[in-house]
């Protein structure tokens, strides 16, 4: 293990994907088909010395939710998965069963991690045991996925490919292009020799394997292997002479291994949870006029947001996905369909991974305008986004006036959207209840 950040002594215990490309987490790519049973091993035992953080990485929280969460859901969302056991050290055990109950994962198993990471991994293949051979009795082919706990931008197509490679050959792995030569030194720190850097890839995770290879290689390695060891893919070539089918793979793949990575995975993150939205219009001519004008000037913003009337029937599935919700309303009926669409959220009943932005886009007659420049909307909207907030909700309210000056008009929607992107890009609590003016 490199150094980077290193502290004396290792640290104490702690503490959509993103998905696709741009405006793609609300359209998922058709699904796969996987006609054997497929496990994973999460190893997530290391104390993540390099970071220099106290809590080990892979619960460090982005936007809180530890970090091993979103890796978890990356891997619960493909059907074909059947069971997800994670590997972590003894004193985080407790932890870990706290994360999969609050954040609601449910193929999860929890085992004892080991002192290295090989050990960790193997402890989690043999806890897979009675499970795969009980499958193998019904003679199914199985496999297994090894994946380190924090690359959580793993995609299902990525890992059928993996899978299907790892069932067809036995093993298989992800690769990269070395960004960087690799060169051997001498004892004294000159250079030896390097390697042609055209002819080398790095090895990436996840890594699939059928579960007798897995098995066997850990049951036929050395206590040299599980200590000092860094490659799965050359266990199973040295030790069940498997040749692993090699697969290369995106770039998001990378490892969280330095405390900066951490800041770039919470900014991609953000850049997936910012990309998209859905806009509800509650079906009136008005709401319906301003949602597409909303629509059509997000693409500037590089936003994709869908329009629907409500949240009913197939529109239901937007409340199962990690959106942004838009909810447009045209006085006097707006704060009815407000407290509407918060009860649709509510009755989900899933606790949102991340803080759900909803904003409350409130299109006013300028006759309304009271004498103090306040309409009741400005209390309305500050006590729903109280009791929002307590249900991890962060509620905004924009108003803006009707103009017949379509200038007038065009600029105010132009400013709708630039405060509704800004608003769902930072998520502040200090603006959560805020009736802002366009
Ligand atoms: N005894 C160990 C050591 C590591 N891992 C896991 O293996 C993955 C990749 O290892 P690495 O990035 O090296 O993690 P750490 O060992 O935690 O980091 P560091 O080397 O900086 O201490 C991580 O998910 C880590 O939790 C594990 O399960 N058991
Ligand atoms: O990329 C790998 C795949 O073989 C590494 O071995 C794995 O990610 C472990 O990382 P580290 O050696 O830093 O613990």
């Amino acid at each position: 293990m490199d150094g980077e950040s290193r502290q004396p002594d290792r640290p104490a215990h702690p503490g959509i994907f993103p998905t696709g490309k741009r405006g793609e987490s609300l359209h998922r790519p058709g699904q796969r088909s996987v006609d054997f049973p497929v496990s994973v091993v999460l190893p997530a035992g290391g104390t993540g010395e390099r970071t220099g953080l106290q809590t080990p990485k892979q619960f460090c929280p982005v936007f809180g939710r530890p970090l091993i969460s979103y890796t978890v859901q990356a891997f619960e969302r493909v059907s074909w998965i059947k069971s997800i056991v994670v590997a972590v050290a003894k004193e985080n055990m407790d932890l870990m069963k706290e994360i999969i109950q609050r954040f609601q994962h449910r193929k999860v198993r929890v085992v004892q991690g080991g002192s290295t990471r090989h050990r960790s991994i193997c402890n989690g293949v043999l806890a897979l045991g009675e499970q795969e051979e009980q499958e193998a009795a019904e003679g199914e082919p199985k496999v297994v996925i090894i994946h380190d706990a924090v690359r959580p931008f793993v995609e299902e197509d990525f890992l059928f490919k993996i899978a299907m490679a790892a069932k067809e050959q036995g093993a298989a792995g992800a690769i990269r292009p070395l960004v960087s030569t690799v060169i051997a030194t001498t004892s004294e720190g000159f250079l030896d020799h390097s390697l042609e850097r055209a002819r080398y890839r790095a090895s990436e995770m996840p890594q699939g394997f059928t579960y007798d290879v897995i098995r066997q290689a850990y049951q036929r390695c050395t206590e040299s292997d599980f200590d000092f060891g860094t490659e799965c893919l050359h266990l199973a070539l040295q030790y069940c002479g498997t040749n692993a089918k090699l697969i290369e793979g995106p770039p998001t793949l990378w490892k969280v291994t330095y405390k900066r990575d951490l800041a770039a995975a919470e900014s991609i993150i953000k850049e997936s949870l910012c990309s998209s939205g859905c806009v509800i219009t509650g079906g009136s001519a008005q709401a319906v006029t301003l949602a597409d004008a909303l629509q059509k000037s997000a693409g500037a913003l590089d936003m994709e947001l869908d329009v629907i009337p409500d949240l009913l029937g197939d529109h239901s599935r937007y409340l199962l996905k990690e959106c942004n919700f838009i909810q447009v309303s045209v006085n006097p009926s707006g704060l009815l369909e407000l407290e509407s669409m918060l009860a649709d959220v509510e009755a989900t009943n899933r606790a949102p991974l991340h803080p759900l932005v909803i904003i409350w886009v409130c299109l006013s007659d300028p006759e309304e305008l009271s004498v103090s420049g306040k309409t009741p909307e400005f209390a309305a909207i500050a006590d729903a986004a109280a009791a929002a907030k307590l249900r991890n909700i962060l509620l905004y309210g924009i108003q803006l006036y009707q103009s017949k000056d379509a200038e007038r008009w065009e600029r105010s929607v132009m400013r709708v959207t630039e405060i509704t992107s800004a608003l769902i890009r930072e998520r502040s609590p200090a603006l959560v209840g805020q009736l802002l003016q366009a």
